[in-house]
């Protein structure tokens, strides 16, 4: 028998009765309906919690989304309303100008509807309607109001100020296209657990690819509390920077068969992590129970945050499991403490970091170290991660000489930028091993932004579109040489922001001195903008902001292009993008 839900009866509010559905769905079409899923959700403290799709996370009694009562109840003390021990917000946050446009209040029935293949998911019947504090919540839930923490920034920034709280009819699951088979709501897995024979399971909470410490500490657990093993990540929204969740799946899928045949199961858990240390551990406890395990790690640092804006620890490295500690009987699930295990290359052989003698040889690698040698392309050793898990990462992180990057040329008109653009792209050519890519301001303004003009906006949407572009090329592993005036700071910063997700982002400032630009003017371009002709020149009768902080400042009256591209070159072989593959 799996472990009893929390507060007692796993409730599930998808409507199973078909003739009930049916009523349901028809009822659906004639609500309001709230656009629940777009893609400024997908990292809400909403979208992942929505019933069916993940009601594994609520309390048994708890039916949809957290009203007043509970909400305060939480924030201040941990405890839903009927005192059941609850440690995370469930709630639903809406505008000022959403709940006017649903008429939003007690009684109303409202359909939640998935934006992105416009299904309708549930209906709500609210409950209330109130107004968090927000400053509250974040002390009491995450410790701390600095907007460091990604929750608190988003609870800042992008929750509505509104929440609204009440009860969740659902007609439709959430729909997944990926690993839809590693997906099991948490009487799937109670049932899995079931046929499989299994009575004692230890969870194993994640959100970054294992190797072979974590499958040693993860077996040490089973062994010492004679149980079987859950590997059970989160595949919704994690920690920013964190790999991907198709990579990471990938990896568990490979590492699977290093277990004992039958020891191991994975199930993928669509949660929104809110990286919320203490509280989140007791949350994820509790998740872990409604799912059938008996046992749960709780590791060091667990759900931590990193550095707050001071650039200290939001948590303690071991706040977490002093916190499902002080709970651990209402918790009825048995903590496990993360036992951290380390390499012995003497013995060649992982052990628990306590049990080793003093003055033994250990050898680990961290994140940011395994993360530094994906991306050079340096060796992984055995010792710390299996072949074919390292296959997987390598995938999906290839070597500096495949990346791709991309070349911000800004300047003014006729400074040379292009010049030193249709050079630059020659060289990569010759070079060969990437596309070269060009966006020049007159190509751009022509193919992109041809109803585009010159307007502050407009430039900012123009600046905007090529770094679209830019980003997308980049990400592919492309080469991009990029040449717009782009005259403002903040388009720029913009636009460094949106490649830099994929790849690396140099900003080269052509300073040729504006009068040098005019004299060489062999168009009459600045001419026509000094006589009137054309409005809002660059240079003329509208700003240039020179940037700040350039990668590279360049000066075609001083130097030659072939000069300027060779220092182009030499920026981009420093940082390994053009090495040999
Ligand atoms: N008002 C005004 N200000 C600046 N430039 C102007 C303006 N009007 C037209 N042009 C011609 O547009 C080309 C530069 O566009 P950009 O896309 O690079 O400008 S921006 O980055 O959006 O500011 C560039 O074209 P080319 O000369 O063919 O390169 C400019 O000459």
């Amino acid at each position: 028998m799996a472990n009893p839900p929390h507060g007692g009866i796993l409730k599930d509010l998808l409507a199973r009765d078909l003739p009930r559905q049916a009523e349901l769905a028809a009822e659906a079409e004639t609500l309001p309906a709230w656009g629940y899923i777009k893609d400024r959700h997908k990292g809400s403290n909403s979208v992942y919690q929505l019933p069916p799709n993940n009601y594994g996370s609520l309390h048994s009694s708890h039916t949809g989304f957290m009203n007043e009562a509970d909400y305060n109840g939480v924030v201040k003390e941990n405890r839903l309303a009927d005192g059941v021990l609850f440690s995370i917000p469930i709630t639903l946050d809406v505008s000022e100008a959403a709940i006017k446009e649903l008429g939003l209040k007690a009684g109303q029935r409202v359909t939640l509807r998935d934006l992105r293949d416009d299904r309708n998911l549930a209906i709500l019947t609210v409950d209330d309607v109130y107004k968090p504090n927000k400053v509250l919540e974040a002390k009491e839930v995450f410790g701390s109001d600095d907007e460091a923490h990604p929750a608190v920034k988003y609870l800042f920034r992008t929750a509505g100020e509104y929440y609204v709280g009440g009860k969740i009819e659902a007609i439709n699951r959430l729909q997944h296209y990926d690993f839809v088979d590693l997906r099991y709501t948490p009487a799937e897995l109670r049932l899995h657990f079931d046929k499989l024979g299994w009575s004692r399971v230890v969870a194993f909470q994640t959100r970054n690819p294992m190797h072979r410490a974590h499958r040693e500490l993860t077996v040490r657990a089973a062994r010492s509390h004679h149980a079987n093993v859950l590997i059970h990540p989160v595949v919704g929204l994690t920690k920013p920077g964190d790999i991907d969740h198709f990579t990471r799946v990938r990896v568990y899928k490979a590492l699977l068969p290093r277990y004992p045949n039958g020891m191991a199961v994975l199930g993928l858990l669509p949660l929104a992590m809110r990286m919320g240390g203490p509280r989140e551990a007791i949350w994820h406890a509790i998740i872990r129970k409604n799912h059938g395990a008996t046992h749960f790690i709780v590791g060091r640092d667990h759900a931590g945050p990193g550095k707050n804006s001071q650039g200290v620890d939001f948590y303690g490295p071991y706040d977490a499991q002093y916190a499902v500690e002080k709970y651990r009987d209402e918790l009825g699930i048995e903590v496990v403490p993360f036992q951290m295990v380390t390499y012995l290359p003497d013995k060649d052989e992982y052990a628990p970091i306590d049990q080793i003698p003093k003055d033994t040889r250990t050898l680990n690698i961290s994140g940011t170290e395994l993360r530094a040698r994906l991306r050079s392309g340096r060796d992984i050793p055995e010792w710390f991660s299996y072949p074919e898990v390292v296959k997987v990462l390598r995938e999906s992180h290839p070597p500096r000489a495949a990346q791709g990057f991309t070349i911000f040329l800004t300047g003014y008109q006729n400074s040379g930028k292009d010049q030193v653009a249709r050079a630059l792209q020659v060289t990569l050519n010759q070079q060969g091993g990437r596309s070269v890519s060009m966006l020049l301001g007159e190509t751009v303004r022509s193919e992109l932004s041809s109803e585009l003009g010159f307007s502050r906006e407009d430039r900012s949407k123009n600046i905007a579109r090529i770094a679209f572009v830019a980003g997308e090329l980049t990400r592919s592993g492309a080469a991009v040489i990029a040449a717009p005036i782009a005259p403002f700071e903040a388009d720029r910063a913009a636009a460094k922001d949106a490649v830099e997700k994929y790849g690396d982002f140099f900003l080269v400032h052509v300073a040729t001195p504006l009068e040098y630009c005019e004299k060489t003017d062999k168009r009459g371009i600045y001419a026509r903008a000094r006589k009137g002709e054309i409005k809002g020149f660059t240079g003329v009768d509208d700003p240039y902001e020179a940037p700040a902080k350039a990668d590279l400042v360049v000066d075609c009256e001083k130097q030659s292009v072939r000069s300027i591209v060779h220092q182009i070159v030499l920026m981009l072989e420093g940082t390994g993008l053009l090495d040999r593959l």
